[in-house]
């Protein structure tokens, strides 16, 4: 089987939520490959967290795994947990006749507000999946055997609907050729070796080991890349207060280029010109920021929505393959 479904930008580009069929029921779900949870705002979400939110009714056909927990915390100190059904998860048009589907129970406040996500899709590699005492598999490691090609490929946009595609690569999405890389497996994440950086012709030095992670916003680069990126830009600064860099909203903001695979691939300076960091509207908050006790780089959206990629497990070496939209 093979399938395509739409990816609708937030404001400000700050996710990218898709129709899923969970159990018969629509939700709108963040697809993450820097996670493998496939969880839910649920019936069994207390109404205080979960008003707004579309829930999952497990009563419905959903097959409870007794005794089966999970919990998830992410780095931005959000995080959710609950229990584990089994149910049919139907992602535009491919279908897991029988998913790990994680209802929660208990959902921290940054979820509880954004009340257009309805859940997380985790397509990291399965072996950092939370559940317990039997860890579960990914909806793309529960299908891959089904699919065309073991491979799903991700097409985010700037500010406006992209997809995902599942078995197959759909040529008219990327212009050139695409370059592909190895991937580390070893931390559960798409991980690869990113080379080069530069902005205005100068290097801004090597990015290094990196994640290709649709579930975080921004970039997060080594400190050295981040200062010399922003020592380009006039009246940048490293703001304690508005938690990272910020600029003049006016400022030229230069574009980013990044070498992988020994390819040159381009971030637009406009998709760094991230969000006002303030109601005047006068600073804005920067779409890099440094990876500080992160431990490596995340290339997130603002990195994906200028490119077409594939993660690809055709293979018994994972791959990613980069090309420019
Ligand atoms: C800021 C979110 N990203 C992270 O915490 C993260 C980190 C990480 C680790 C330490 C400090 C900062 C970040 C490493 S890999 C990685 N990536 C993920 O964890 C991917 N999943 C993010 C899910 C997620 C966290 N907070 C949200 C708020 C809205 C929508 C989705 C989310």
């Amino acid at each position: 089987q093979s399938g395509s479904v739409a990816a609708n930008p937030e404001q400000y580009d700050e996710s990218y939520l898709c129709p899923v069929q969970v159990g018969g029921q629509t939700l709108n779900l963040d697809f993450d490959t820097g996670s493998a949870d496939l969880w839910v705002f649920s019936t069994l979400t207390p109404a205080s967290e979960s008003t707004g939110h579309a829930k999952y009714n497990p009563k419905t056909s959903g097959k409870a795994k007794s005794g089966y927990t999970w919990n998830i915390s992410y780095g931005d100190n959000s995080g959710a947990s609950g229990t584990v059904y089994a149910d049919k998860v139907v992602v535009g048009g491919v279908t897991a006749t029988s998913q790990a589907v994680e209802a929660a129970t208990s959902v921290s406040t940054q979820f509880m507000q954004d009340t257009d996500n309805d859940g997380l899709l985790g397509l990291a590699f399965s072996t950092i999946n939370t559940v317990q005492p039997q860890q579960q598999t990914t909806f793309f490691d529960t299908v891959k055997g089904t699919l065309a090609k073991k491979l799903f490929t991700v097409d985010l946009k700037a500010g406006t609907a992209g997809t995902y595609d599942f078995g197959y690569i759909d040529n008219s999405k990327y212009s050139g050729t695409i370059t592909y890389v190895p991937v580390k497996t070893t931390n559960g994440f798409w991980e690869f070796t990113a080379g080069a950086a530069t902005a205005n012709n100068r290097s801004l030095g090597s990015v290094g080991d990196a994640i290709a992670d649709t579930g975080t916003t921004l970039m997060y680069l080594p400190t050295a890349v981040t200062s010399a990126y922003y020592a380009q830009i006039s009246g940048s600064t490293n703001s304690a207060d508005a938690g990272g860099y910020i600029f003049p909203c006016d400022a030229d903001v230069p574009d980013f280029h990044i070498a992988i695979g020994g390819k040159s691939f381009t971030v637009p300076g406009e998709y760094i010109n991230f969000t006002p960091a303030d109601n005047s509207g006068e600073q804005c908050f920067g779409g890099i920021q440094p990876n500080t006790g992160i431990g490596f780089t995340i290339l997130g959206d603002v990195f994906l929505k200028a490119m077409f990629v594939v993660f690809d497990q055709t293979t018994s070496a994972p791959r990613l393959g980069f090309a420019a939209q």
